[in-house]
């Protein structure tokens, strides 16, 4: 798509170390401004002729399709443009630089900083996926007070998740798996089976879990680390913060305690935000309406007119 003398020119992008979230366990990359105003609004008017499922808390649209229970892509058709361009695009242009490639993949990269990147190579984030692109992508909508229980995005993907956000800023909060705490009022995290797309079996009854408290009890203290997600923005999550994580959004109207040491990816906000937060004490009301786009690469794919071609559908 061209821009026109009004539109903001298109995001300069950098390797995506300068993006990677130094204080969190590997590896996420998060990217102000991934988007421009211009094709967020884009976006979310297409997202609006779509039809949406609806779960007991949010409505979501799985694109081309959902997954069957067996973590199956069964379908003729690939992604609609519009979530390809520019977002798809974008992804794919992102890539390493030499210096790191060796641990890009592995746990310990955080050294590396702008000043220290080496040359830009052609490997991406998506580089060593099955379809060495996403062909995926679960929309979600949370409205103020609205979030996503704790859990996994297990293994029906391939280990990368790319998440656009619009509309409103929302808190990812990542707990490590093994120091989970089974909350005893019944907050207890799920495989995305139980809460994905097809929402057929949706337990969730109480979003708000808050997971930073000690726990009496069994005096365990878990961490939590909280990503900022602003809008507009891309966050990429991959390695062990996918597979040795679990990940959720509080149910709140207003995130509280945030401050530059709570805040995992502080130094990678825009300075309005930065701003906002501090003005607020530490509080920031989700005003709007969040809507995500999780894109991803499923594993195994079948073309659904092959499977059901011919005999299958009636012409016998
Ligand atoms: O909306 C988000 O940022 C997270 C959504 C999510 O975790 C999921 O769809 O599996
Ligand atoms: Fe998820």
């Amino acid at each position: 798509m061209s821009n026109t003398s009004l539109d903001p020119p298109n995001p300069v992008l950098h390797p995506l170390e300068v993006y990677k979230i130094k204080s969190l366990p590997p590896n996420a990359y998060y990217i102000p401004s991934f988007l421009t105003p211009t094709e967020s609004t884009t976006l979310l008017s297409q997202i609006s002729k779509h039809p949406w499922t609806t779960l007991t808390h949010r409505r979501l649209q799985p694109h081309p399709a959902p997954l069957t229970p067996s973590g199956h892509l069964l379908t003729t058709k690939s992604l609609p443009e519009f979530l390809v361009t520019p977002v798809v695009d974008r992804i794919l242009s992102l890539s390493f630089t030499s210096s790191s490639i060796s641990s890009s993949s592995t746990s310990e990269s955080n050294n590396s900083d702008t000043k220290n990147i080496g040359t830009k190579t052609t490997e991406g984030i998506f580089t060593k996926s099955p379809h060495s692109r996403p062909n995926h992508v679960l929309i979600n909508e949370y409205p103020p007070g609205t979030g996503i229980p704790p859990h996994e995005d297990g293994g029906a993907y391939f280990p990368v998740v790319c998440t656009v956000s619009l509309g409103a800023h929302i808190i990812l909060q990542v707990t490590p798996k093994k120091k989970m705490v089974i909350d005893h009022n019944n907050n207890n995290s799920s495989k995305e089976g139980e809460d994905g797309e097809n929402g057929s079996s949706e337990t969730i009854t109480d979003d708000n879990n808050d997971n930073n408290k000690n726990d009496d009890n069994d005096n365990i203290q878990t961490t939590v680390y909280k990503i900022f997600q602003e809008p507009n923005s891309l966050l990429i999550t991959t390695d062990d913060i996918y597979t040795e994580h679990l990940h959720g959004i509080e149910a709140v109207k207003v995130d509280e305690g945030l401050t530059d040491q709570m805040v995992a990816n502080w130094e990678l906000l825009s300075e309005e935000t930065r701003r906002r937060i501090v003005e607020g004490g530490g509080k920031v009301e989700r005003e709007e309406v969040r809507i995500s786009l999780t894109y991803r690469d499923v594993l195994k794919v079948k073309d659904a007119g092959k499977l059901f071609g011919g005999r299958a559908l009636g012409r016998r």
